[in-house]
């Protein structure tokens, strides 16, 4: 008999790796299915919410936190949310912030005897940015626990690594994620691999030894699968990055915002891993997403639904952010005189 439960994927990987991307390809690729989106964000101005695609009805975002700490609370609220969807919803899709440790959230929908009896991990999927994942390796303990923990990994950007490369990426990969499937991908197009329905997270645990089962719960058994009842640890990684998430109500000048944000992320590549925007600019009637990853950039046009009106939202996310010094700064871009 097929396992009753709602099945959720967990997606995580480091800040900028390619979640967001990887979730509308899912929603395109499967239709049929009624996704409910669980998106979080670390910072105050939500932004990807309104980067995904149509085709879900149910998106709950968490923000202004990182579900693995501080919001997961919020995750235990609304996962009590969805168990009253019932028929409305048959898959759970999870974005974790890009320094989240999945452990945690894995941990969220193991614990309690309602959770584990409601939903059932299909898997955890990792996205891995191809081009900065070995200074990442070395910097970010997150990055580490995020392999570690997953069960199908994608190797993504491929596009922005020579082909040599990848061999060294896939060994390193594979020494921390050694049971985990791994594929390639550019942009996250998942058209050519099962990333849904894979019970990835389901066939680990059957005959794995390296987690530890709570002698005092019982743990359920459902189609021979074991769900190990986690104690839940004192949660101690701090993350020493920080958002900073600014939002002014009018357009930029574009050509203030070229110079200054190639200057920017120029000289701040080191500290500043993720900028994010939805800006308008002067003399434009269009919404442009701005992304940047490190010291790479890119403007596209705002595909989404756009009541009009002017509007500039910029969040930024890395270590050492100075709040004043930004604000300074975005507002010398506004278009208009520049200010004193
Ligand atoms: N060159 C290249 N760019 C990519 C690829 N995949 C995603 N991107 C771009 O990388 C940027 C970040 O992608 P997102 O999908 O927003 O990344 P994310 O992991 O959701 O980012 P956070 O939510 O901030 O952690 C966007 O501009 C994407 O278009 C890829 O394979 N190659």
């Amino acid at each position: 008999m097929s396992d009753p439960r709602l099945p959720v994927t967990i997606i995580t990987g480091f800040l900028g790796a390619g979640k967001t991307t990887l979730l509308n390809h899912l929603i395109k690729k499967h239709p049929d299915k009624r996704f409910a989106i669980i998106e979080n964000e670390f910072g105050d101005i939500g932004i990807d919410g309104a980067l995904i695609v149509e085709g879900s009805d149910s998106i709950f975002e968490l923000s202004n936190g990182c579900i693995c700490c501080t919001l997961n609370n919020d995750l235990n609220d609304t996962l009590t949310k969805l168990m009253a969807m019932g028929e409305r919803i048959n898959h759970i899709l999870v974005e974790t912030t890009g320094i989240a440790d999945p452990l945690t959230v894995v941990q969220s929908f193991l614990t309690g005897e309602a959770v584990q009896r409601y939903f059932r991990i299909d898997s955890v999927v990792c996205l891995v940015d191809a081009e900065h994942l070995a200074d990442l390796m070395e910097s970010e303990p997150e990055v580490r626990n995020q392999l570690a923990m997953s069960d199908v990994v994608l190797l993504n950007k491929t596009d922005r690594v020579h082909a040599d490369y990848l061999a060294t990426l896939r060994k390193t990969i594979s020494q921390m994620s050694p049971m985990a499937m791994l594929h390639e991908t550019t942009f996250a197009d998942v058209s050519h691999i099962d990333i849904i329905d894979t019970n990835a997270y389901g066939g680990r645990q059957v005959g794995t030894t390296v987690l530890r089962f709570d002698a005092t719960h019982r743990p359920l058994v459902v189609s021979n699968v074991m769900a190990p009842a986690f104690e839940k640890k004192a949660h101690t990684h701090r993350h020493d990055i920080t958002s900073e998430g600014f939002e002014f109500a009018g357009s930029f000048d574009i050509q203030r915002f070229n110079a200054w944000i190639q200057g920017f992320l120029y000289f701040n590549s080191n500290t500043v891993y993720r900028v994010k925007g939805l800006v308008s600019f002067a003399g434009y009637d269009q919404l442009f997403v701005f992304h940047a990853v490190r010291g790479t950039f890119m403007l596209e046009k705002y595909e989404g639904n756009f009541p009009g009106g002017e509007i500039c939202k910029m969040v930024f996310i890395g270590k050492f952010l100075d709040r004043e010094l930004l604000q300074n700064s975005l507002e010398q871009l506004l278009d208009g005189p520049m200010p004193g």
